[in-house]
């Protein structure tokens, strides 16, 4: 697979913090690569060193093998679309996305025809075709997201950054918009980097997801092998799907705070140690039932259930306090009414930890 964008040792700092510290990364060409990572993590400064929009204080940044960090951002051929999409209000749909085109630095389009058809082709890409003349104060935000993203698409970029190009948008628009801008993306062939905050975007939409930890890249990798197998226990606790534990090693069981759990399966090296079990893993079983010899057993207090359609999530106090969540898949079983503050039996097989060393 060839790249679109190598980034070797990237580093910035603001007023002496750094924000990224050492970034490595090879991008692939003609493909989805979500940027995940927690609040000020550097998501938004790696996209805007990427632009051009700030100068990396060290390191390299190859666009298509050639070297861009002295060269301006308007001549990278990098399309920015912005969160809250910076549409002009006083310009219809069409005339927002011919804006860029013909007000371009580099081969500007000034021969109205020209400009007509690159828009209207455009506008049928991005599934606005019937809009072109309505002011986008009369849109509504997914149409307003698409004409944001029509305005980078039309100046033909080499690979389009998107920080969190959803996060404006309501919960139903956004689930609809992930696929729009899948969709999207396959027809114009260009790689998109999707900067998000949510896992579950990230994992719905990247065929990459490159996980950002405190200036740092933590794991880049596709989609269902980040799920199963975070390198570390910070990336697990990114993907909110794991309980983990810290504590210690101690021959065949990790040392946790709700004592021994035995252990099976691989370990991972990380730097920190910790026991992570995935909440969909665990099956809860009433309190006498006795664990297998290749299973786990500990004891919790039922909190309370969520129910989110195919799944329902249920709540447990260990007897260190901290809560532990299950979710029990619905196509498995019935849903099971469970009594509060009663005890419980949690149990999983040791082969499904995911063990930090
Ligand atoms: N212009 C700036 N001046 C000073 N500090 C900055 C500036 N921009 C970013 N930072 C700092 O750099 C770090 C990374 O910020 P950044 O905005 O890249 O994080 P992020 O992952 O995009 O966060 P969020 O998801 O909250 O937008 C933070 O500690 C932030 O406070």
């Amino acid at each position: 697979m060839s790249s679109v964008l190598q980034l070797k040792n990237v580093h910035k700092a603001f007023a002496g913090v750094p924000a990224l510290s050492g970034i490595d990364a090879t991008l692939a060409d003609n493909a989805y690569i979500s940027l995940l990572g927690p609040s000020g993590s550097g998501k938004t400064t790696l996209l805007r060193v990427i632009a051009g929009f700030e100068q990396p204080d060290g390191g390299e940044i190859l666009f298509a093998g050639k070297r861009v960090d002295s060269v301006p951002p308007h001549e990278r051929g990098i399309g920015f679309v912005f969160q809250n999409f910076a549409l002009f209000p006083h310009l219809s749909v069409a005339q927002n996305i011919a804006f860029g085109l013909e007000n371009r630095v580099v081969d500007p389009v000034t021969d109205p025809k020209v400009v007509a058809a690159r828009v209207r082709d455009i506008i049928s890409l991005v599934g606005l075709s019937g809009l072109e003349d309505r002011a986008t104060t009369q849109i509504s935000g997914g149409q307003k997201q698409r004409v944001a993203l029509a305005r980078t698409l039309v100046t033909e970029p080499s690979m389009v950054l998107l920080d969190e190009p959803l996060g404006a948008l309501d919960a139903n628009l956004r689930m609809r918009m992930r696929s729009e801008l899948r969709t999207i993306r396959e027809r114009c062939g260009v790689t998109f980097l999707h900067v998000t905050g949510s896992e579950t975007e990230a994992l719905a939409m990247g065929d990459t997801v490159l996980v950002l930890d405190r200036g740092r890249i933590a794991q880049s990798t596709d989609a269902g092998s980040l799920y199963s197998r975070p390198a570390s226990a910070d990336v697990a606790r990114f993907l909110n799907c794991y309980n983990i534990f810290s504590g210690t090693v101690e021959g065949e069981g990790f040392h946790s705070p709700v004592g021994m759990l035995a252990l099976g399966g691989s370990r991972q090296a990380s730097g920190t140690p910790a026991y992570a079990i995935r909440y969909d893993r665990v099956s809860i079983r009433p309190q006498d039932a006795a664990a297998a010899g290749d299973e786990v057993r500990i004891e919790g207090s039922f909190v309370a259930s969520e129910y989110s359609g195919a799944a329902i999530n249920s709540f447990f106090t260990l007897d260190d306090g901290r809560v532990f969540e299950v979710e029990t898949h619905l196509s498995h079983v019935a849903p099971t009414a469970y009594e509060e503050r009663g005890r419980y039996a949690l149990v999983w097989k040791r082969e499904d930890a995911l063990v930090f060393v």
